[in-house]
């Protein structure tokens, strides 16, 4: 088994394989791939020369707690041919992968798993989280909001084809503030790769303008079903401009019901409502998978709340790794060196990663038996400096 990187001239090849791995044609949804990088993807080849594996990686950037943006390999387009499985091909493509993002000094790679058996012997942990959040219309009436007022500003509804760069401008907006949310490289939105709103599937938006008339949300949405209205995402640069766009949603005629696809775990809308029981939440699942590379380096590059210090004993079997670290927090700013004292927490780099964004708290990976906390305060220890104001959400597919 050899694995070889690929240029622009295997496109075909890529896809024709990882589709196959897919079951199924390249022809389905050429559009969706059109924004991979094809200087970074690899090809896995038997000793006869026939491709039967691929990964690629997207050159993101990923917002971490503090609003501090960073770059992140996208891992993606992982598969292999149905005939060659079980065989070690993927862990090879993932061996020679991580070791390409750190000589081209990425710290941190991400992932969607396509299921949640396959990334963590990889050193990945599941990090933020997104839910369906599906509202009744007749019983979605408003309670008087307590604090806050209403956004002052406008809705427009745009065909996706009349938007322009309004929605990139927008996103670009959102994902710098919002912890957890990835980069859309303008070659998405060239491309109309992905899903939809990137993609050019047709779709209605509502773009939410402030009082000067700049854009600072949208909602993409269509009918699913003869009175569903589906929303694909709504993008906000606040939470009041986020409302805004809800209740425009809910008061929108001939429908009964609006599900709001992605909704992060701390999403406010439920509370907004009179009847709490009139949005139902469903779909609840993982998102974005995160890998450490360089321990210091990403511990040190997140924003921290809280002051404090804590050891952690981290293991990374996939790298064949063993660190053990003294993570320091003095103002905000962390320290983070090699330690020889007593850790507080033994934890695996795919732990590590699960809590990194502050999506997944220390004591619950603590009491699922996966970290170990060597005294009793040390899990609440860690939870409090891992803490972070909002849940780390991600709705970007790639
Ligand atoms: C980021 C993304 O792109 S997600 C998309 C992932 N791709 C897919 O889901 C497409 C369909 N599936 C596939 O193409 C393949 O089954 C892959 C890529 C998931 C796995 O490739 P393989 O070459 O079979 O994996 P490999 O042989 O290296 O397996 C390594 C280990 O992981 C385990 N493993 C691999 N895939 C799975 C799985 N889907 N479920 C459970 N365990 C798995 C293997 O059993 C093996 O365990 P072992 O070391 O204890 O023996």
């Amino acid at each position: 088994m050899k694995i070889r990187s690929t240029t622009a001239e295997d496109y075909d090849v890529f896809v024709d394989t990882m589709f196959t791995a897919f079951a199924r044609f390249p022809d389905t949804a050429a559009e969706t791939w059109s924004a991979l990088e094809m200087d970074r993807g690899l090809l896995a080849m038997t000793a006869e020369g026939r491709p039967v594996g691929t990964a690629a990686a997207y050159s993101f950037e990923l917002t971490l707690p503090g609003e501090v943006v960073v770059p992140a390999a996208g891992v993606t387009a992982v598969g292999v041919l149905p005939s060659h499985r079980r065989q070690g091909v993927l862990s090879a493509m993932m061996r020679h992968q991580l070791a390409e993002f750190r000589e081209r000094g990425e710290f941190l790679s991400v992932l969607l798993a396509s299921e949640a058996l396959i990334y963590r012997r990889f050193g990945y942990g599941p990090a933020t989280y997104t839910r369906r959040l599906t509202v009744q219309r007749h019983q979605a009436a408003f309670a008087v909001p307590r604090a806050g007022g209403a956004a002052a500003g406008s809705i427009e509804v745009l065909r996706r084809a009349e938007c322009g760069e309004i929605l990139e401008e927008i996103y670009d907006r959102y994902r710098r503030a919002r912890p957890g949310a990835l980069s859309r490289p303008h070659r998405w939105w060239e491309a109309g790769a992905g899903q939809p709103p990137i993609s050019r599937t047709p779709r209605h938006i509502a773009v939410h303008r402030d009082a000067e008339g700049v854009p600072d949300g949208y909602a993409s949405y269509s009918l699913t079903e003869p009175s569903t209205l589906t929303v694909d995402e709504t993008i906000a640069v606040d939470d009041e401009v986020s409302t805004a766009l809800a209740r425009f949603l809910l008061g929108h005629d001939l429908i009964s019901e609006v599900v709001f696809k992605h909704c992060p775990p701390d999403h406010p809308l439920r509370w907004q409502l009179e009847d709490f029981r009139a949005g139902e939440v469903g779909g609840d699942t993982d998102w974005l998978w995160v890998r450490l590379l360089d321990i210091p380096r990403a511990l040190t590059a997140r924003g921290w709340s809280t002051d404090g210090e804590i050891v952690l004993d981290v293991d990374d079997a996939a790298l064949g790794e063993h660190g053990r670290y003294l993570l320091t927090v003095r103002n905000g700013e962390a320290d983070c060196v090699p330690a020889e004292r007593e850790p507080d927490l033994s934890l695996d780099v795919s732990d590590l990663g699960s809590i990194y964004l502050g999506g997944t708290a220390p004591s619950t990976l603590v009491r699922a038996g996966h970290i170990r906390a060597h005294h009793p305060d040390a899990a609440a220890l860690a939870d409090t400096l891992f803490r972070t104001e909002r849940a780390p959400h991600c709705l970007h597919w790639f």
